[in-house]
Formats: structure tokens, C-alpha cells, sequence
């Protein structure tokens, strides 16, 4: 890769990107289509910050909607009241990325097999690129940044301490997010507000935050995964000519399972944004508004993917499914699955990996890892991905029937974890760790923008029931 160390300004050709080379830092710039991914956020800040003035100026108080009393009482659905940049969910379509489908983000974005490695996925460092700069990246930007990536991804070794003082017994997830609030340590960003840096400079220490703590979270997650399963290399071992998750793949004990690889790359690039109002993403918004800073705002996200209504429900996937196997047999007839929904649906559970907020139409997410396993073989002819598809054709009539369910459709919970059991990875306690490396590669590039748009502590108004009482009387 060429590579000059020169001055950042000397090079750079956009004027208005010129005011922003302060707050990226001096340092060492990458030719032409090898710019760098702080090169590459600091040039589209200033159109986007002129677009949220005009918006403001222009529509500061047109209406986006009214509230009702029923949006209070039932969790803010459909209130447009969160400013996403990376991602639009549409009820009916499912997740655009900046205008990109899952499929034609399948088709632009640079793949393993682009930067000449094993395997055909999208890569999520080129999601990455895409959510924080709207643009889809050359091939040699994405390696440029899984180099960055890779050079970043070693533990310090309080972390690692940390991590291995955890008792085995602890929910990986809690060892997730307790090992990520402990990387602050070395926050660039809270060591520069400690300093006093500028408001308008808080979104490239957040940037530089939001990088090293995506290097670092396979190594997190590989080390949970040791010290609870004692699975994988044990040491973390980085390789700096692969891509995040080859590395991740290998720290796990898969860098020779092409499959389960490819398969870990697609997950991670298509679960990492699904635009803010989820839980996840939107604690790590919220927790961020406060000027915590990344690590302690993914740290929060973290613990609300551990719900079971929310990333833990591919946990509870699998769980139901082994039981519903271990019940009845391997071969279940649709009526031994309809039987088993009932009981489920009976003794008063949800349906794991069925029903959306926000979604009435299956999840193109499910869609894409289903026609993963239709590409190959080990995954076609297992029993337990078999299971689980023929239950996304019999759930959605149950549930209709069943009357209370707004989408009786599955979620991307219902697939993403038989093809992880399947290819070995046993241990479903562990899943929605998989899922917590992916998030940050959608919830960490919407903090970078609300630091750059300048954006306020969040802070709605609550009510309590005798106030409302009052208020609905004037
Ligand atoms: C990555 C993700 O987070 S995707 C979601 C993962 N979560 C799951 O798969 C868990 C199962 N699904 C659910 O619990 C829900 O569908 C949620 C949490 C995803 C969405 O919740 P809501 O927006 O409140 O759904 P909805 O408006 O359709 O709920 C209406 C009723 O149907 C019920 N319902 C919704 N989904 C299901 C389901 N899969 N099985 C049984 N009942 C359901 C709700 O519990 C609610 O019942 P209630 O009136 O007694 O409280
Ligand atoms: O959008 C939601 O509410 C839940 C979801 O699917 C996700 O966060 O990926």
C-alpha cells in the first residue's frame, strides 16, 4: 500500500475538509483511494453539518407527528424522535444502510475475496466505512483500515486481568460489557474533555475511541470464550494480514473453518445497525448524549442487547429449538411444530426469533443468512438449520392464530444461531456476544455524528400518572 508520511494539509484536496485536519490530528495520509477512515469522516462533515443548519432553519418547527397518550404508555413506538444517520428501518422493507439493501450492499461492498482473502462475505470493516462516512469504500481503504484494526486489536492488561478474575458462572455477556467499561481507562476522548478540548474537536478523539474499541472486542469476546468454554487459541494471537474477524475466527479456534468464518463476517457486517430506536443503539446514544465516552456508552449497550426481548432472543432461539428437537425427534412434522408453538404460546412465552417493533414482514436479515445456509452443503443438510426453517414456515400461521403478535414473521434472532451450533459452536450462552462485536459497528459511528452535529444531552420529559390526569384535564 503506498503509503507517504507528509503534512495532512499539504495533501489534502477538499477546502472545507481543511478546518477539520486539527481536530483528526497530524499525522501520516494514505494516496488517493487508500485515504484513511478519519481522512474519510472528516471530509463529509461539513456538507452534513450545513444540512443539519438548513434543516433546522428551514423545518426547526414543522410537525414530524403527534403524541398520544398510548405513545407514553406503549414504549415510544413509530415517535419520530431520534436523529440515525447510518440506517432507515422501514416496516414493510426492512434496513436500509445509508440507501443500501442488505443485497445491494452484498453486491458494492468489498468482500474477503476482494482484499484476496479466503472466503466471499461482505467484510464489516467496509459496513463500518459505510455507516460513518455514506460511502462505499475502495478495496484498498478497507484493508487499509483492517490493518488499523488489527494493529489496535491487543488487550491491555488490566483488561485481560479483569476478564480472567470473572468466575466461569458469570453470563458471558456481563464479562462483555464489564471487560468493554474497563478499556476507558485509556480514552482518548475523556482524557481530552479532562484537558478541555473544543466542542467541535470532541468527534475525533470519539472516532479514534470508537476504532480501538471495535479492535479490541474480538479479543474481548475470544478471551470470555476461553475462560468460560476454554475453547479457542487462548492468547488472542493477532495476525496484522487479516481482516477483524479472520483474526476473530482464528483467537475462537475457526481460522480453518472457511464456512463458519465467511459466516461470522456476514453476521457481524449485516447485525451492526438497525437505525437508533433499538435498545442497544439507543442506550449507547443516550448513554453518549451525557459525553460519556464510547467504551462506557457500548458498555451500556451491551447490557441491553443482553435482554431476552432483545440480542439474548438468539440465545433463547436455540434453547427452544434443542427442546422442541429433544420433544420431538429430529424430523418434526408441521403438526409436531404447531403443537409445540401452542405449548409455548400457552403456558404464556414468547416465541423466541418471532415478532418486531417495528417490522411486518419477515426480516430481510433472516432472509440473508437463510440463503447463506442454502449455499452450502454442511448447512442445507443439517437437521437443526432444517428445524429452524421449517419453523419460519409454520410460526407465522400459529402466531397469526394466535392473534396477539402485530408481525407473526421471524426476526434475525430465529436464524443467526443454528448455523453457529451447527458449525460447532455449541455454547449458546455465548451468542449474543457474537452480536455485541457487530453493534458497535452501527451504534459507535452515530455517536462519532452526534459529537460532529453537535448534538444535546438527551433529556424527554416524563410524567407520572396523577400529572398526566391533570394535564389531560385542561
Ligand atoms: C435483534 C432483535 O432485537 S429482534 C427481536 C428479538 N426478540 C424476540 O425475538 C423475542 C420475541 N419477540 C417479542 O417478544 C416481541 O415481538 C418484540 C419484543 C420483538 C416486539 O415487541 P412489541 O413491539 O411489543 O410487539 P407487539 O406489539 O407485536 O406485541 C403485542 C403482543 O404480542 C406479543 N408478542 C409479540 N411477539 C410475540 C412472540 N414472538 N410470541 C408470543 N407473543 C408475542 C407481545 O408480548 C404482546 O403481548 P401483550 O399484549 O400480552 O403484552
Ligand atoms: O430494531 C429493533 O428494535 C431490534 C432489532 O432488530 C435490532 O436491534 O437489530
Amino acid at each position: 500500500m503506498l503509503s507517504l508520511t507528509v503534512p495532512r494539509l499539504a495533501l489534502r484536496a477538499a477546502a472545507p475538509a481543511r478546518q477539520f485536519a486539527a481536530a483528526a490530528g497530524a499525522g501520516s495520509v494514505r494516496f488517493a483511494s487508500t485515504k484513511t477512515l478519519k481522512d474519510a469522516v472528516a471530509e463529509i462533515i461539513p456538507a452534513k453539518q450545513e444540512q443539519l443548519k438548513k434543516l433546522k432553519a428551514e423545518h426547526g418547527e414543522s410537525k414530524l407527528g403527534e403524541i398520544q397518550l398510548q405513545h407514553l404508555l406503549g414504549g415510544m413506538r413509530g415517535l419520530k424522535v431520534m436523529l440515525w444517520e447510518g440506517s432507515v428501518l422501514d416496516s414493510e422493507t426492512g434496513i436500509t444502510f445509508h440507501g443500501k439493501s442488505i443485497p445491494d450492499s452484498q453486491k458494492v461492498l468489498p468482500t474477503a475475496a476482494d482484499l484476496g482473502l479466503n472466503g466471499n462475505e461482505i467484510l464489516p470493516e467496509s459496513m463500518l466505512w459505510l455507516l460513518l462516512t455514506g460511502n462505499v469504500p475502495s478495496k484498498e481503504e478497507v484493508k487499509g483500515l483492517s490493518a488499523e484494526l488489527a494493529a489496535q486489536g491487543a488487550l491491555p492488561a488490566h483488561v485481560e486481568k479483569i476478564i480472567d478474575s470473572f468466575p466461569k458462572t458469570l453470563h458471558p455477556m456481563t464479562q462483555f460489557a464489564a471487560a468493554v467499561a474497563a478499556l476507558n481507562h485509556d480514552s482518548k476522548f475523556a482524557a481530552a474533555y479532562a484537558k478541555g478540548i473544543k466542542k467541535t474537536e470532541y468527534w475525533a478523539p470519539v472516532l479514534d475511541d470508537s476504532i480501538d474499541l471495535i479492535a479490541k472486542l474480538p479479543a474481548i469476546a475470544a478471551r470470555i470464550y476461553y475462560n468460560v468454554f476454554g475453547r479457542g487459541d487462548g492468547k488472542q494471537t493477532i495476525d496484522s494480514n487479516l481482516d477483524l474477524i479472520g483474526n476473530y475466527s482464528n483467537m475462537i479456534g475457526y481460522g480453518d473453518n472457511q464456512g463458519m468464518t465467511d459466516y461470522l463476517r456476514l453476521y457481524i457486517a449485516i447485525h451492526g445497525d438497525h437505525e437508533g430506536g433499538n435498545v442497544s443503539a439507543h442506550t449507547a446514544h443516550l448513554v453518549g448524549s451525557a459525553l460519556s465516552d464510547p467504551y462506557l456508552s457500548y458498555s451500556a449497550a451491551l447490557l441491553g442487547l443482553a435482554g431476552p426481548l432483545h440480542g439474548l432472543a438468539n440465545q433463547e432461539v436455540l434453547g427452544w429449538a434443542l427442546a422442541m428437537q429433544e420433544a420431538v425427534g429430529e424430523n418434526a412434522s408441521d403438526e409436531q411444530i404447531k403443537e409445540y408453538l401452542w405449548s409455548t404460546l400457552k403456558s404464556g412465552r414468547v416465541v423466541p426469533g418471532y415478532g418486531h417493533a417495528v417490522l411486518r414482514q419477515p426480516d430481510p436479515r433472516f432472509t440473508a443468512l437463510s440463503k447463506f445456509c442454502d449455499t452450502r452443503p454442511e448447512l442445507r443438510d443439517s437437521s437443526i438449520v432444517q428445524l429452524v426453517q421449517k419453523v419460519s414456515q409454520v410460526a407465522p400461521g400459529v402466531l397469526k392464530e394466535h392473534g396477539k403478535t402485530k408481525n407473526p414473521f421471524p426476526n434475525v434472532d430465529a436464524a443467526s444461531g443454528c448455523v453457529l451450533y451447527q458449525y460447532g459452536l455449541t455454547e449458546f450462552t455465548y451468542y449474543t456476544v457474537i452480536f455485541g462485536i457487530s453493534r458497535a459497528i452501527g451504534a459507535l459511528p452515530q455517536l462519532v455524528a452526534d459529537r460532529y452535529l453537535g448534538m444535546p444531552i438527551e433529556r424527554p420529559k416524563s410524567m407520572s400518572m396523577d400529572s398526566l390526569e391533570a394535564f389531560l384535564k385542561k
